[in-house]
């Protein structure tokens, strides 16, 4: 919206219900967005994105890495959370500051205060790449909400319920919006079909998604 200047007026970020306990936030994290771009290189540098294998032996169409004290990994033996990046086998990267912040902001928005994360898995699509319909799980409990942010080329994210037959609503999600749910929904099912092509002026010709969870 322009003021009476004409000029950009910075607008209050839309909040839009999407299912009980769960709520989108438009535009919430692109006051940051130059401060989490940068964040994720340093990240991306120490422990870079790599196709984790699924228990049942698949490569995953998503690259992955991970930051703070717990990351999320899967290989032959298991989905679970490790606080050593296996490729390294040193801990992963600590959670930067803007991250924490932007999480416990967005979360306390939602209706969820207090949140502090200890886990950020970092997700990168390039055009194809999808995860298909799951639940977030492996967590020790489900308490916490989950803050998922999104950054780049825009997708399609599924949102279910509480049984992967549920009903799915397909909401587009685009660079700076915030997706949080827990309580009602924390176990509800989600997933994110082949993201199309295109090229993002600042993140390029991919799709960033950063989940951040409460893991231990
Ligand atoms: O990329 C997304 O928007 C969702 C990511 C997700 O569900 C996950 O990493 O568990
Ligand atoms: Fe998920």
């Amino acid at each position: 919206m322009n003021d009476l200047f004409g000029n950009e007026a910075p607008e209050a970020p839309e909040r839009e219900p999407l299912a009980p306990g769960a709520v989108i936030l438009r535009g919430w994290a692109l006051p940051l967005e130059t401060a989490l771009l940068t964040a994720l290189d340093g990240i991306v540098a120490e422990a870079p994105f790599r196709h984790m294998v699924t228990p049942g032996g698949f490569e995953m169409s998503v690259a992955m890495t991970n930051c703070g004290a717990a990351g999320w990994v899967t290989d032959r033996r298991g989905y679970r959370y490790d606080g050593k990046d296996p490729e390294s086998g040193k801990p992963w990267p600590p959670m930067p500051a803007v991250f924490l912040t932007l999480a416990r902001e967005a979360a306390d928005e939602a209706g969820y205060p207090g949140f502090v994360p200890d886990a950020c898995l970092i997700n990168r699509y390039q055009p194809g790449a999808r995860l298909s319909l799951h639940q977030d799980r492996n967590e020790r409990d489900f308490d916490n909400p989950i803050v998922s942010v999104s950054l780049g080329l825009a997708a399609t994210f599924q949102f279910g319920g509480l049984s992967r037959t549920d009903t799915v609503r397909k909401i587009p999600l685009r660079h700076g919006d915030v997706v949080v749910w827990g309580g009602p929904s924390r176990l509800f099912y989600h997933g994110v079909p082949a993201l199309k092509d295109g090229e993002h002026l600042t993140v390029g010709r991919v799709r960033l998604n950063l989940t951040f969870r409460k893991a231990l």
